[in-house]
């Protein structure tokens, strides 16, 4: 049984894939934080920005077969994405949650593949990754161990006490992003002095460490999901 908070089609807003026509597929649950606000001061990771409890979101639900799932997510993509494939284009689903790889497993990917999508995963990096997912980035969360050493882009959310960048420069990756921590929930006023603070420091950090790149998350300030 797959339990999905909410399904979106929209355009990857954060590191190397910013910018493409992706369907995000928000898995429930994670392993690092309860998501209950009563729980965030105790979590190992007490910054998320995400609502990922239940299946109550906007095309969430329950998928008893890994087929029905990606028949699910296809039938976001704006067209026939198998059609659309056959034309050059690369249909894309984002995997994220919560934390993603408590859910996804070989058949998920392999039904993902067979609707003509490529396969990308948001991960905290804690839990070892299934064969065939086409682009996978890894975001490692304060003194929680790293058990993948090898993904297509670390995405290091700055500043973290416990997880600075230098302590993941042994995970081999295509690409090394900082990505300013951001509060919570965004104020009301749409400002977020917090993420301004934190920008300036992550701007600071790779310009002195320049393996690192900055990303921004795009899509809040473009006011996409
Ligand atoms: C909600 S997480 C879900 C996927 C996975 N559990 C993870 O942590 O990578 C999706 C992305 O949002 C980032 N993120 C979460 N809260 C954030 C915040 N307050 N500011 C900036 N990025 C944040 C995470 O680091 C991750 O890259
Ligand atoms: N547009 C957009 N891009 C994203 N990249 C990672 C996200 C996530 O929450 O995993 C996210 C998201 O929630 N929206
Ligand atoms: S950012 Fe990722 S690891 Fe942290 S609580 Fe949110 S879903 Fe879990
Ligand atoms: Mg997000």
């Amino acid at each position: 049984m797959y339990r999905v908070k909410e399904a979106f089609y929209t355009l990857q807003g954060e590191g190397a894939q910013a910018g493409r026509a992706a369907v995000f597929c928000r898995f429930s649950k994670c392993n690092l934080w309860n998501g209950r606000e009563s729980g965030r001061a105790t979590a190992v990771c007490d910054f998320c920005d995400t609502d990922f409890v239940g299946t109550d979101g906007q095309n969430g639900g329950r998928f008893e077969a890994a087929e029905a799932l990606a028949a699910h997510v296809s039938a976001l993509w704006p067209s026939d994405p198998r059609a659309d494939r056959d034309n050059g284009i690369r249909p894309y689903v984002v995997c994220t949650g919560g934390e993603p790889l408590l859910q996804l497993d070989e058949p998920l990917i392999a039904a993902f593949h067979q609707q003509g999508f490529d396969v990308g995963v948001e991960t905290n990096g804690t839990l070892p990754a299934p064969v065939g997912i086409d682009w996978l980035c890894v975001s490692p969360k304060a003194d929680a161990a790293v058990v993948i050493d090898e993904c297509d882009e670390l995405k290091v959310v700055y500043p973290q006490p416990l997880a600075m960048p230098e302590r993941f420069l042994a995970i081999r990756a295509s690409h090394y992003f900082l990505s300013p921590m951001a509060s919570p929930v965004t104020p009301e006023n749409g400002r977020d002095p917090v993420k301004a603070s934190n920008t300036r420091k992550a701007v600071d950090y790779c310009l002195q460490h320049p393996r690192w790149r900055l990303t921004i998350q795009m899509h809040k300030i473009v006011g996409i999901d």
